[in-house]
């Protein structure tokens, strides 16, 4: 059985603070859902209506829902190009992976490729969001009831440092088991990559096909949102590996925060700039593309050259790639990096995703806060995230993390943050 009450310190506000989340959060998303189609488009005032159960609620929805599970599942078992460990767990065993997200991608391009060409209306996607999103948001509390309830029978070993305080509430949120598993299938880790990410793309690209059919072609603005966040959804399955080594993956439990994250959130919000460009056409100059685009490439460089820095660096120090960057040894034997990106400042990562946020909302133009959304919710994400990395780096690296703090003095934006 699993030990009640371990001490790690509360985080999140502790119980009131997840409840308060766990209603927060699925009415933020039907929110940003209704506003986005309604004329005024307003972050900050009511939603235009509130929907009734016959919006809210339809079997077809489930279906294809289940279906899209059902498949996204399928393609997670298929052989893969390579399986990879895991960091080492409380039991010095690791856990192994497959390597064949990006494969999961290709084939549904395929799929949604052969099935548009055979007359699927993939553009009536988007006058379902509302039922999907409900039907994701029910799946991912029927889900973190059922990762609960598997938890109990759990070994002490499998469960994660937070999400076992012993209040159901703040432990059904944050989530107790740490890499929950049938037989070989690694729920959080399918979850954080699959249906979630590829599910965002495949809305985007059924407005853009809306678009098309209401105006005759996708406007510049929607080519660019679609491309931006394709590229980004490519890159996190191409080096899907990178995954392993991420807080969520390696510290936090899977419970209601990440089960409605994957599944919910990131599908349903993180389109939203697509689905504003639906309701609200935004003309786009060649040249206002060109710096969007110069934008997101800054971004995407800065995203891309930090992470793959550090994992090749974790991977192995002597690289000859990352031989020569300067470094602070620890007294667990890895060492910190204190130059290349990651001398600017403590989470280049972070400043990279940020510049990226900037660049995806750009093409919505000014006129609107809504399609904003995703960059001022990222920022107090990463805020708060990298507050939560801060503490467990200096759990795992005391008096080293100290240094290179003193070494490299800003979090996140150089000389300002
Ligand atoms: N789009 C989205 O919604 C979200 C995107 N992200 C993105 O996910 C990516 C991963 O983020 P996340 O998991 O939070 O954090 P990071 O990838 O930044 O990993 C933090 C870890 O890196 C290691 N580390 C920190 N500093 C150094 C250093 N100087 N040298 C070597 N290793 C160091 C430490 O782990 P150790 O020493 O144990 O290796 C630390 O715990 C980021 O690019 C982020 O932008 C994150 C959240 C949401
Ligand atoms: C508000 C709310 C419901 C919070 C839950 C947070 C999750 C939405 C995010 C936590 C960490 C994430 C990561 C990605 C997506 C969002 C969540 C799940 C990520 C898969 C996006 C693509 C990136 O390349 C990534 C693989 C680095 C990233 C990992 C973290």
């Amino acid at each position: 059985m699993a030990p009640q009450g371990s001490r790690a310190p509360l985080e999140f506000g502790g119980p009131l603070g997840a409840a308060a989340l766990m209603l927060l959060l699925p009415a933020t998303m039907f929110h940003l859902l209704l506003v986005a189609r309604s004329g005024p488009a307003r972050l900050l005032g009511l939603p235009p209506y509130l929907p009734g159960p016959e919006a809210l609620w339809s079997p077809w929805a489930l279906l294809l829902w289940l279906t899209w599970l059902g498949l996204q599942a399928a393609f997670y078992l298929l052989p893969a190009r390579k399986m990879a460990e895991g960091q080492e767990l409380k039991d010095k065993t690791r856990l192994r992976y497959p390597i064949n997200g990006f494969q999961a991608l290709v084939l549904t391009a395929l799929l949604v490729g052969l099935g548009v060409s055979a007359g699927l209306p993939l553009g009536m996607l988007t006058e379902m969001l509302l039922p999907l999103a409900f039907v994701a948001t029910l799946t991912a509390f029927i889900f973190s009831l059922l990762l609960y309830l598997k938890a109990l029978i759990a070994p002490a070993s499998a469960l994660a440092p937070g999400g076992n305080s012993g209040n159901p509430i703040y432990d059904f949120f944050l989530g107790r088991e740490l890499n929950p598993r049938i037989c070989s299938f690694d729920c959080k880790y399918f979850c954080e990559l699959r249906p979630g990410l590829i599910g965002w793309v495949l809305i985007n690209l059924a407005l853009l096909v809306q678009e098309a059919e209401l105006r005759g072609s996708p406007s510049l603005a929607m080519w660019l949102v679609n491309g931006f966040q394709l590229l980004y959804v490519g890159d996190a399955l191409w080096y899907e590996e990178a995954v392993l080594t991420t807080m969520d993956i390696t510290h936090d439990g899977f419970g209601f925060m990440l089960a409605f994250g994957d599944l919910a959130w990131v599908p349903f919000t993180y389109s939203l700039q697509a689905q504003f460009l639906l309701y609200h056409p935004q003309p786009l100059e060649l040249s206002m593309a060109s710096v969007i685009c110069l934008i997101n490439a800054v971004g995407y460089c800065i995203f891309r050259g930090a992470n793959s820095q550090k994992n090749t660096f974790r991977k192995n120090p002597s690289d000859p790639r990352v031989a020569g960057l300067e470094t602070i040894s620890t007294a667990t034997g890895r060492q910190l990096l204190v130059s290349g990106w990651w001398g600017m400042v403590r989470h280049p990562n972070y400043l990279g995703d940020l510049i990226m946020a900037l660049a995806w909302s750009l093409p919505c133009g000014v006129s609107h806060l809504l399609p904003y959304f995703y960059l001022l919710y990222f920022t107090a994400l990463l805020v708060h995230r990298e507050a939560r990395d801060e503490q467990q780096c200096l759990q795992k690296y005391g008096l080293a993390w100290r240094e290179y703090c003193r070494r490299v003095p800003y979090r996140i934006v150089p000389y300002i943050y």
